[in-house]
């Protein structure tokens, strides 16, 4: 079977024999080989394709052995295209002008005459390298985008209640400096949009922003995830990897429920935090971190710390600023904002003609505890915009009897088969046990928070 010809080559010289050449000896091997006499055409031929690779002589004009016309056309195919590879084709004793073009942005240099395998060597490095620098280019756009998707949706943080308005004022004071952060809330009370608002609005905001469950990493993964490993160190570190530390470097890193650490672990974070450096599971070299860094837990820390089962050391390094996020209980005065916020989202995004939220629903949501917070809310609108065919929401269109406990002691009943119904009972019941913690129902239960949440959302719960 013949292999795949690929990659497109042009070759730019004066020297039409040496062109000729050169062509039928690379089309054996590339796609497409284009060969041109005259530079002046370079421009026009970068319009109509994209070369993978550009073979460019340095002297056109007759009897000049300068190569300035060879560094013009490479600034000229750099300016068309910036990450072009251009090959240069210089002749013998040229060697120190083929070494400036290289820093003037070459990528690498053939000397003339050539030997046929050592130019098809030196084109496939340099298609190898355009590739790699496509990659990039790829992954940074789809960077950019997951960015601005993220940002998107965590562009905006609603509240005019004092609390809040004093959370803002914290917000903007910090931002500015490299302080740590610790956020301290219920579950679902927007610590995570807190923590991008800070990076959103510091001075490392075009850096990663890079957020870490603690709560959903194994204890025999959690070294390898947080700084990384190197192929072979375990069974299935198939490839070297940087871990979330490093991949935060320059920006922030978001360490999400802290408080489920275990002790060991707290220690290897601490002597991490402490030094500022970190070394990939199974590499000798450690790798300097410059990160900001912001905690968030729902855990009680000071509590755990009197019961030795936080290390106090480790909160005194992330506690440098603390915000306490209030439960929505604790700003009813934001429902009606919060509750049309969500609509006029969701709305829009299942193009549903529903312009307001009824006085007697919003009065109805005042009597709910919310122990979701802020994120039952966002779904409660949710579920009702996707169920409601009216333009004004009403108190039925929420799930409120649902949510509200209808026994005190939920009891599995041996005739109840069930499995949606015996999933609820367990679910509540897991719930109520840990007054509500998201994390520590879900470890119960087997699961991860989100598929908790998921379950909570079907359920009505
Ligand atoms: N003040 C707010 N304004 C608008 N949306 C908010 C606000 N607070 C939280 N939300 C939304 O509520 C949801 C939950 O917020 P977030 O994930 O930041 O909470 P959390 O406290 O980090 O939750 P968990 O403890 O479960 O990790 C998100 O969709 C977020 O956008």
């Amino acid at each position: 079977m013949t292999e795949v010809k690929h990659g497109k080559i042009l070759i730019v010289d004066d020297n039409e024999d040496l062109l000729k050449a050169a062509k039928m000896f690379l089309k054996r091997y590339f796609a497409q080989v284009d060969i041109e006499k005259n530079p002046e055409a370079i421009p026009g031929l970068l319009n109509q394709e994209d070369y993978d690779v550009i073979l460019l002589d340095m002297n056109f004009t007759k009897d000049v052995v300068s190569g300035h016309e060879g560094y013009m056309w490479l600034e000229r195919i750099l300016q068309i295209d910036p990450s072009a590879v251009v090959v240069l084709i210089t002749a013998y004793g040229d060697v120190q002008m083929a070494v400036k073009a290289i820093k003037a942005g070459a990528t690498d240099f053939v000397l003339k005459p050539w030997e046929n395998e050592k130019l098809l060597a030196t084109l496939y490095a340099a298609m190898r390298l355009r590739e790699t620098r496509d990659e990039v280019e790829t992954l940074k756009v789809k960077n950019q985008e997951i960015n601005r998707e993220i940002n998107h949706r965590y562009s905006e943080i609603i509240g005019q209640s004092s609390v809040m308005q004093k959370i803002f004022a914290t917000i903007d004071r910090v931002a500015k400096t490299d302080a740590n952060v610790l956020i301290l809330g219920e579950n679902g009370t927007g610590k995570e949009l807190i923590a991008r608002a800070i990076h959103k609005n510091s001075v490392r905001q075009n850096q990663n922003f890079v957020s870490v469950d603690l709560g959903s990493i194994t204890e025999t993964l959690f070294e390898s995830e947080l700084f990384g490993h190197k192929k072979g160190s375990f069974t299935d570190a198939k490839e070297d990897r940087a871990g979330r530390f490093e991949l935060a470097n320059g920006g922030t890193l978001f360490l999400d429920e802290i408080g489920n650490l275990s002790m060991p672990l707290q220690a290897k974070l601490l002597t991490v935090i402490q030094n500022r450096r970190v070394s990939r599971v199974g590499a000798n070299k450690e790798t300097n971190i410059d990160i900001r860094l912001i905690c968030a837990t729902n855990m009680p820390l000071y509590e755990m710390v009197k019961e030795n089962r936080f290390r106090q050391d480790l909160v005194y390094r992330i506690n440098t600023i603390e915000i306490q996020l209030p439960s929505l209980r604790e700003r009813f005065e934001d429902i009606p904002l919060l509750a049309n916020f969500f609509l006029k989202q969701y709305a829009e995004k299942y193009s549903k003609n529903i312009s307001k939220i009824s006085d007697s629903a919003l009065t109805r949501m005042h009597k709910h505890t919310w122990p979701g917070n802020i994120r039952e809310l966002q779904h409660a609108v949710e579920r009702a915009v996707i169920l409601s065919n009216a333009s004004v929401l009403q108190p039925e269109d929420f799930n409120f009897n649902a949510t509200a406990p209808k026994e005190e002691n939920p009891q599995l009943s041996l005739d109840q088969y069930n499995l949606d119904e015996v999933e609820k009972l367990l679910i509540r019941k897991v719930l109520k046990k840990y007054n509500g913690n998201i994390t520590q129902a879900a470890s119960e239960l087997g699961l991860t928070r989100s598929s908790l949440y998921r379950r909570l959302e079907k359920h009505g719960l």
